[in-house]
């Protein structure tokens, strides 16, 4: 069988960012791979280094970020041969004219930051086309016309006509998908697509996001801080904590056999994790340090129940569960006394289990397309 390789391998990324104060340490090593046709998820609370981490694959940090260390390697082929680059070696022109919209593409929580006010739905959709992929104006508009059909908008001849505000946000968030498929990328970014839309039309949206990955067969990075929604849509999870992965896994190894605390305090923590409104939901307490001090063992040890004498003085490494799986956290050390995740936690994985069970039984979908 051939080997699979990873579009995209990121290995010990670190960004900071200058402040007046001193340094922040957002990103703090953090390694990760996407394979072709697969949704990797990124899940995390605010402020744990999700959109840092991506907005430096596309080159897009702020001017006061400094990569301190780390490769990004990113496979694809161009005019007929495999190439593997370390897009933080490209310049900025390179990236220009090589990766970004062409190969990579990136759809953000605000469609209204991606689109330009001034300018037809049309004329935006058209440009990655001419510029990247050379086609004539006649021919990139009948491809537009063809995205916006795929991605749902009714009439696409006339709405290539209007301008972003004439659109709903629903309508917008299609057209900003339109937009990122254009040019066939191989792998698409998704920074929070749903959150800034209404609960229904959040639905919708995901919905769409999953039929096209499975149609164009793209791999696809997912950042959101709900669970219920990686649930949905992930095939392997990263969870981010304080500028680290501290648990990685298929979706099925951090759903039903989660490892870490944090990871267990987040699932306990999801309201629409098992869809039971009445639930009485966990919240993980204190907050997540700052960065911008150093940080002395495990970051999680202040809020985690469970931390050991070990977790305030040194940093667990990866540990091993499966060959998929792995955590850090010393907890699953062999020497660690044997600790279990709360039972109120393990009840939800079990209902969670039975619905999942249900769910692929009837195939049913959650939220139509249209
Ligand atoms: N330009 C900047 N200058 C200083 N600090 C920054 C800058 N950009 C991000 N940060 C800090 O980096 C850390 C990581 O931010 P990031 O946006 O990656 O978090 P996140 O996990 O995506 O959170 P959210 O879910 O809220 O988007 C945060 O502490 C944030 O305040």
């Amino acid at each position: 069988m051939e080997k699979r390789e990873p579009v995209l391998s990121m290995r010990d990324l670190a960004v900071s960012f200058q402040a007046s104060f001193g340094k922040i340490r957002a990103v703090r090593g953090v390694n990760m791979d996407v394979y072709p046709g697969e949704t990797v998820a990124i899940v995390g609370e605010s402020g744990s280094g999700k959109s840092v981490s991506v907005k430096t694959i596309m080159g897009i940090t702020a001017p006061n970020a400094v990569i301190e260390s780390g490769t990004i390697k990113f496979r694809f082929k161009e005019n007929g041969k495999e190439q593997v680059v370390d897009l933080l070696k490209l310049s900025k022109k390179e990236m220009q004219h090589r990766i970004k919209g062409k190969r990579i593409a990136m759809v953000f929580q605000d469609p209204m930051t991606s689109l330009d006010p001034t300018m037809t739905i049309g004329r935006q959709l058209t440009e990655g086309m001419r510029y990247h992929l050379h086609l004539s104006q006649a021919d990139a508009d009948k491809r537009a016309e063809e995205l916006l059909e795929m991605v749902g908008i009714e009439s696409p001849k006339e709405r290539m006509k209007n301008y972003p505000h004439q659109l709903s946000g629903g309508m917008r968030q299609r057209v900003v998908i339109a937009i990122a498929l254009s040019c066939n990328p191989d792998l698409l970014i998704c920074d929070e697509p749903t959150t800034a839309l209404d609960v229904t039309i959040q639905a919708r949206i995901l919905q769409l996001i999953l039929n096209l990955q499975k149609k164009l067969g793209i791999a696809v990075i997912f950042i959101t801080h709900n669970l219920g929604v990686v649930a949905k849509i992930a095939d392997y999870v990263n969870v981010m904590y304080a500028g680290k992965v501290v648990e990685t896994g298929k979706a099925e190894d951090i759903f039903f056999d989660p490892r870490h605390p944090y990871t267990w305090g987040l699932l306990s923590s999801m309201p629409d994790l098992t869809g039971d409104k009445k639930e009485r939901l966990y919240t993980i307490p204190g907050n997540p340090p700052n960065l911008a001090n150093e940080v002395k063992g495990d970051a999680f040890a202040v809020r985690n129940p469970y931390a050991l004498n070990i977790d305030f003085e040194e940093e667990p490494p990866m540990f091993e569960i499966n060959e998929h799986h792995q955590a850090a956290t010393w907890l699953l050390h062999p020497d660690a006394p044997k600790v279990e995740m709360p039972q109120t936690l393990k009840k939800r994985i079990e209902q969670l289990r039975r619905e999942e069970k249900r769910y692929a039984e009837t195939e049913g979908a959650y939220g139509t397309d249209e």
